[in-house]
């Protein structure tokens, strides 16, 4: 008897994640935990050790090729540092099948070069996203390409928002982006570490501090998410008068952390664009 089984498989995305790195990890392990099948993923990495421990460790198909692990996707995330992405997109391209989609994971290339590196007529997008992915909550910013149509850049949002949230936006606020989704998540493990070391210091065993701070950071950001307020009202309602929270914002405000922040946030735009300008691509 003939078997029905492949009638009823639903429609398959084959995934190539080309360099996997911290983000590229990140995602691969996100997408499966969100119920891709290893199957349907391949993987190239450098050096071959380093792709021998992602097959281990995922049961994924994974080498140092990129055209390799290109061929037969039907999505490729190129996850490689910025200065590698034009050589890892020529290779990649020319091996994707017809109408199969290249989407950048990396910092300040733009997309116009990514394109242009993948060659004539390839669906491609450009994304800002974070570590987060790992564990199904991070942040992605999309940019379509030129010869991305709407049914490429629904599987492409689709793929995305099983790893978390996204947004289209427009080019120009990817350096805005990549400052606060990309580089943001280390900004505040920065101010989760900093509280739990204050915290050790105000004689909290560190295992207690650490988990204190990690429930702390885990709640205040699902409220802030959840609730009809923004940040500024939720922190006039944990500050009452003359209480502990007032004097310990008081202290932040006089050591000018806003600013801080903000400062912080500008270099990070600033170091995209100049990413871009050094490699040659603005
Ligand atoms: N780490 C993060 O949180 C974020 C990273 N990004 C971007 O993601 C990209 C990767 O960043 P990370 O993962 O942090 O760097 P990483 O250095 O941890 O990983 C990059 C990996 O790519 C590999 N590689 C280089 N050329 C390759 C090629 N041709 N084929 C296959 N593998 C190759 C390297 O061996 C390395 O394992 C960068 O472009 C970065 O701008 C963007 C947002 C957040
Ligand atoms: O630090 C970096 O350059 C990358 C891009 C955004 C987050 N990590």
């Amino acid at each position: 008897m003939i078997s029905t089984d492949a009638l009823h498989e639903p429609e398959r995305t084959r995934i190539a994640v080309i360099g996997a790195g911290h983000l590229g990890e990140a995602v691969l392990g996100g997408l499966l935990r969100a119920g891709l099948p290893a199957r349907d993923v391949a993987v190239s990495a450098l050096p071959a050790e380093r792709a021998h421990i992602l097959a281990e460790r995922y049961g994924v198909a994974a080498g140092t090729d990129d055209a390799a692990a290109a061929d037969g996707a039907d999505i490729a995330l190129v996850a490689v540092p910025p200065p590698a992405v034009p050589a890892a997109a020529a290779e990649v391209g020319p091996a994707l099948p017809e109408g199969a989609v290249a989407v950048s994971l990396a910092a300040a290339v733009p997309l116009a070069r990514f394109e242009e590196a993948l060659g004539p007529g390839r669906p491609a997008a450009r994304a800002v996203t974070n570590t987060a992915a790992a564990v199904g909550r991070a942040m992605t910013a999309l940019v379509g390409g030129i010869h991305l149509d709407g049914e490429a850049r629904a599987r492409v949002g689709g793929l995305f928002s099983g790893i978390g949230s996204i947004t289209w936006v427009g080019e120009e606020a990817m350096d805005a982006v990549t400052a606060v989704a990309g580089s943001g998540p280390a900004l505040l493990y920065h101010l989760a570490a900093a509280m739990a070391g204050a915290a050790v210091d105000q004689g909290l065993p560190p295992g207690e501090a650490r988990a204190v701070v990690v429930q702390t950071l885990f709640g205040a950001a699902s409220l802030l998410r959840e609730a009809d307020r923004g940040p500024a009202e939720l922190a006039a309602e944990a500050a009452a008068p003359g209480g502990t929270t007032r004097e310990a914002l008081d202290r932040l405000d006089a050591h000018g952390v806003p600013e801080a922040v903000a400062e912080a946030v500008a270099a990070a735009a600033e170091r995209s664009g100049r990413l871009a300008e050094d490699a040659g691509h603005r």
